[in-house]
């Protein structure tokens, strides 16, 4: 039959196209489409060549395995070929049964044969390895290349601890060992954990991440990428008398000690097949490493060698794939999600894609930075990846396939739930919502932590109840707590009436409260418990708080600029000191003191430290008494520090202040310098 133009010229495309994906996969490690889109034109290609087979060319990327050598590592010709596995075309549930009729066909059995027994093993998404050991000792690694050429890798496989340098047991005099380097799905995930945290561009998926490792020049980068593996099959032996089946081999290789994978099993005819692919299926998402499939192999090797091969792949083996975990479909638009904590976090909306098994229209784009490092435009073609029970994130987009059509996202600058402004602080990675008492999207977490322990302490008032004040509408912001009734508290569930009127008790009581305890109750990032007390202790009173720009903030001891920036942007947001005041006015309120006295005074502009026990004194004391006279307190010895007061037991500090030559006072001392005179400033705050 001629063969039609059209299909020629498609061949050639095909061809094309997959040799340039081909070699940015095997060759740079940086695949440019999702492997499901590889391998649809791939099979586009097959389904030609299968009809016309004049279209099969020798260089046919359907005829070859795997890339090209990289020319930086030194080439190993193969003893025996490492060859690709051959994909069941059938996908369903029961794939087994085909390859069960290819193999009876091949040997030439009818039905009134015996079940052929079959090795069920993992398709485990790395990169396949030959380890070469002579003697025991491992010689040489090498990757697979073009399945007769490989690579020379031995100085990065060294560096993977689950790869046995000596075999266990007696070795052979040359023994080698096919298997999979791959990475776990945590330590991918933390790696790129880590990158995001120094702003670095993320590894794209394990599979991909563990080929580059393995084909590095320098061994200490390798050596930073945590790299596991598993054993599954032979290439050359020499006096060694080889295991007669499959499974008898994954054993004798668990004995040299290699990692061999527990999900295994050996099965009479294809039932027991069927079975083991629908259970791995169901326990896919939960496995620690990414799979692409299952593989049945012919257990008996002698059969092995009576099926044989054809072009690159065994007649004795097929992949019997799961859906992909990545996928490519179009970016529809990016939305800001605000979480619990006011973190703005950008979501892509895609047009909807089956992925890992699932129907996915939303995947997480992390950070704004991560956005612009990976070059993610809005009606991109995006590669979706989605393995184990990690949310979905766009990998990337798919540069080849853009139109012109695509634009780049802006941050908004506001938060979009409640409309206070959006920051990001100069070394953080994501922009905030500042409106944090208001903020609907932080309501419950803000309440949480307005009636916790060291804030507001509101005994009974616990996560749950709040949880439901909140998404029944009672309750908005913390303000909203001092005007709900012991009825409407009743009318929630698992609320006795007794308990209801305990809480409406509780939340009167915390009416009288002290400043710190306010401060803190706020919920300002970065304004702990003790930086709430040195506020209160500071300013004496809300007022002097809330008008302090960042200078007078700094001038807090151990308040420095990024905390000051906190407060800073916390007290300029309208909505807050909105919900400050309705706090005031629902009659809270503390004791105020006179601001410390910081421009006169016989300690002004003196900064002390404070360490060990004093005779009378407390700490708090000795800290009120410094500053009632103009003195900062710092937590730490420096340069900067005047006065080191030091009691009983007092430790490095005293060693530190000593090396400084900084004078060091004791309790007598103190007193004299601040003239003896003590005062009491504390008056009732006028709320
Ligand atoms: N995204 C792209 O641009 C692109 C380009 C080229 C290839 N690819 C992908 O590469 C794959 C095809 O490559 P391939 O020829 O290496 O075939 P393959 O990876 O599908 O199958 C062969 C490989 O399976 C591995 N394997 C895992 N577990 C095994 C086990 N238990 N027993 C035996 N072998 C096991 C071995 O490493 C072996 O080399 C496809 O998934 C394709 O999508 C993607
Ligand atoms: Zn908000």
């Amino acid at each position: 039959m001629a063969v039609p133009e059209s299909a020629a010229q498609r061949a050639e495309t095909l061809r094309v196209e997959l040799s340039r994906h081909s070699h940015a996969y095997y060759v740079l490690d940086a695949p440019t489409v999702p492997d499901a889109e590889y391998d649809r034109l791939f099979e586009e290609l097959q389904a030609l060549e299968h009809d016309y087979p004049e279209l099969r060319t020798a260089d046919s990327p359907t005829q070859r395995v795997g890339g090209a050598p990289l020319p930086e590592l030194v080439a190993v010709a193969h003893a025996v070929p490492m060859l690709s596995i051959n994909t069941e075309t059938d996908k369903s549930a029961q794939g087994a049964l085909s390859f069960d009729a290819r193999v009876r066909r091949g040997l030439g059995l009818d039905e009134s044969d015996p079940a052929v027994r079959y090795s069920a093993e993992l398709k485990f998404d790395g990169l396949a390895i030959n380890l070469r050991y002579e003697h025991g000792v491992l010689v040489r690694a090498a990757t697979r290349g073009d399945g007769q050429t490989g690579e020379e890798v031995t100085h990065t496989v060294r560096t993977i601890g689950q790869i046995p340098l000596r075999l266990h047991g007696d070795a052979p005099a040359v023994l080698e060992v096919r298997g999979e380097i791959y990475m776990r799905r945590d330590d991918f995930e933390r790696l790129n954990a880590t990158q995001r945290e120094r702003g670095e561009k993320t590894f794209v998926n394990p599979r991909n991440t563990a080929a580059g490792a393995v084909r590095q020049l320098d061994p200490a980068v390798s050596a930073r990428r945590p790299l596991s593996f598993f054993a599954y099959g032979l290439g050359e032996t020499q006096a060694w008398t080889e295991p007669a089946t499959q499974s008898g081999l994954l054993d004798a290789l668990a004995d040299f000690g290699f990692p061999v994978c527990s999900h295994r099993c050996v099965s009479d005819g294809p039932e027991g097949l069927i079975a083991f692919h629908a259970r791995i299926e169901a326990m896919r998402d939960a496995l620690p490493y990414d799979i692409d499939g299952v593989v049945y192999k012919v257990d008996d090797r002698s059969l092995q060698r009576e099926l044989g091969f054809v072009s690159r792949e065994p007649r004795w083996a097929v992949a019997h794939k799961y859906p992909a975990q990545e996928q490519m479909t179009r970016l529809l638009g990016i939305e800001i999600q605000v979480g619990r904590t006011g973190a703005l976090t950008p979501v892509a909306r895609l047009a909807p894609v089956f992925v890992g098994g699932v129907t996915v229209t939303n995947a997480t784009l992390h950070n704004e930075d991560e956005i612009r490092r990976k070059d993610v435009r809005i009606g991109d073609q995006v590669i979706v990846r989605r393995a184990g029970d990690v949310i979905p994130e766009v990998v990337g987009p798919v540069v080849a396939y853009r139109d012109g059509s695509e634009h780049e996202f802006e941050m908004p600058t506001e938060c979009p739930v409640c409309g206070s402004h959006a920051v990001r602080g100069e070394d953080e990675a994501v922009a905030r919502c500042s409106g944090g008492l208001f903020c609907a999207a932080q309501r419950t977490q803000a309440i949480i932590h307005f009636a916790s322990r060291k804030a507001l302490d509101i005994e009974g008032l616990g996560d749950k109840l709040i949880e439901q004040l909140v998404e029944q509408g009672l309750v908005k912001t913390p303000a909203d707590l001092f005007s709900l009734s012991a009825d409407t508290l009743a009318g929630l569930a698992r609320m006795a009436q007794k308990s209801a009127a305990n809480v409406v008790a509780a939340i009167d009581a915390s009416r009288e409260t002290t400043l710190q305890r306010f401060i803190y109750a706020l919920g300002i990032r970065n304004v702990g418990e003790s930086t709430a007390r040195d506020l209160a202790r500071h300013f004496g009173g809300l007022d002097a708080l809330l008008a302090a720009d960042a200078a007078a903030l700094e001038a807090v001891p151990d308040v420095g600029p990024i905390v000051a920036k906190c407060i800073v942007e916390f007290i300029a947001e309208p909505h807050n000191r909105e919900v400050i005041a309705q706090l005031r006015a629902a009659g809270i309120h503390w004791l105020e003191h006179a601001p410390a006295l910081t421009t006169n005074g016989p300690l002004a502009g003196k900064t002390l430290v404070i360490t060990g026990t004093l005779p009378s004194l407390s700490r708090d004391e000795a800290r009120a008494l410094i500053e009632a006279a103009g003195g900062k307190v710092a937590g730490s010895v420096s340069k900067k520090t005047d006065y080191l007061v030091a009691g009983e037991a007092a430790g490095s500090k005293l060693t530190k202040a000593e090396s400084l030559g900084v004078t060091v006072l004791d309790e007598a001392a103190l007193h004299a310098l601040l003239g003896g005179g003590e005062t009491n400033l504390l008056t009732e705050s006028s709320t």
